[in-house]
């Protein structure tokens, strides 16, 4: 996609996008685990907010390919920051309840590095660094190629049946 044709905003619905995953990726079904609960960033998969689809790598880290659309926008044809956030909020929670935690986000630090312009398929990749007690700890990173677009840690409590 040209530089021009990614900076135009899809009145429409915009076109297919595609997120397929690296050959050595499997298909992770977060439904599955965590049922519907995810609608905020990924609940309309064809939409032009976000569209989201989730994998394993050969490490059982969660990856996600994930497109910001037109609706996602902040500066202009860029991604707005809490987009990131949420994105970050909902991945790398899924991050820990992949791992097997039940968790909710206690705490989110993202430092925005470059701006993300719209309607580029990235990658955001997370790794669960640490469980001490009810603190799970999982860093995250929004990037294509070598640019780093933003980071996130995110420390996950894991849910006290009460
Ligand atoms: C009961 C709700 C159940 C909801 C979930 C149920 C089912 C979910 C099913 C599927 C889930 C689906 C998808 C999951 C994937 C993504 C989810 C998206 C992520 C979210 O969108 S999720 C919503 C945003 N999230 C919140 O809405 C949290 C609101 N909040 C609370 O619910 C409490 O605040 C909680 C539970 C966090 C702690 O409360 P608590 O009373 O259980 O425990 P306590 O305060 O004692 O903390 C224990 C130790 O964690 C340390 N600690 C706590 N908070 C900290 C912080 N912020 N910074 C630094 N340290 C912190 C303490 O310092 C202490 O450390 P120490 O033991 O060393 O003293």
């Amino acid at each position: 996609m040209t530089k021009a044709t990614a900076k135009k905003v899809c009145t429409t619905l915009c076109p297919p996008v595609d997120l397929s995953g690296e050959a050595s990726w499997t298909d992770f079904d977060a439904p599955a685990l965590v049922g519907e609960s995810l609608r905020f960033v990924s609940g309309e998969p064809d939409g032009n907010r976000f569209r989201v689809r989730y994998y394993r790598d050969g490490e059982q880290q969660l990856k996600a390919r994930i497109w910001f659309g037109p609706e996602t926008e902040g500066p202009p044809g860029h991604a707005h920051g809490g987009s990131m956030a949420a994105v970050f909020d909902e991945v790398l929670g899924l991050a820990a309840w992949a791992a097997g935690y039940s968790i909710v986000v206690g705490n989110l630090n993202v430092s925005f590095r470059n701006l993300l312009p719209l309607q580029q398929v990235v990658t955001l990749e997370s790794r669960v660094i640490s469980a001490e007690g009810r603190k799970i700890m999982v860093h995250g990173r929004i990037c294509s190629g070598e640019t780093v677009y933003a980071e996130g840690e995110c420390l996950c409590i894991t849910i006290v049946k009460k």
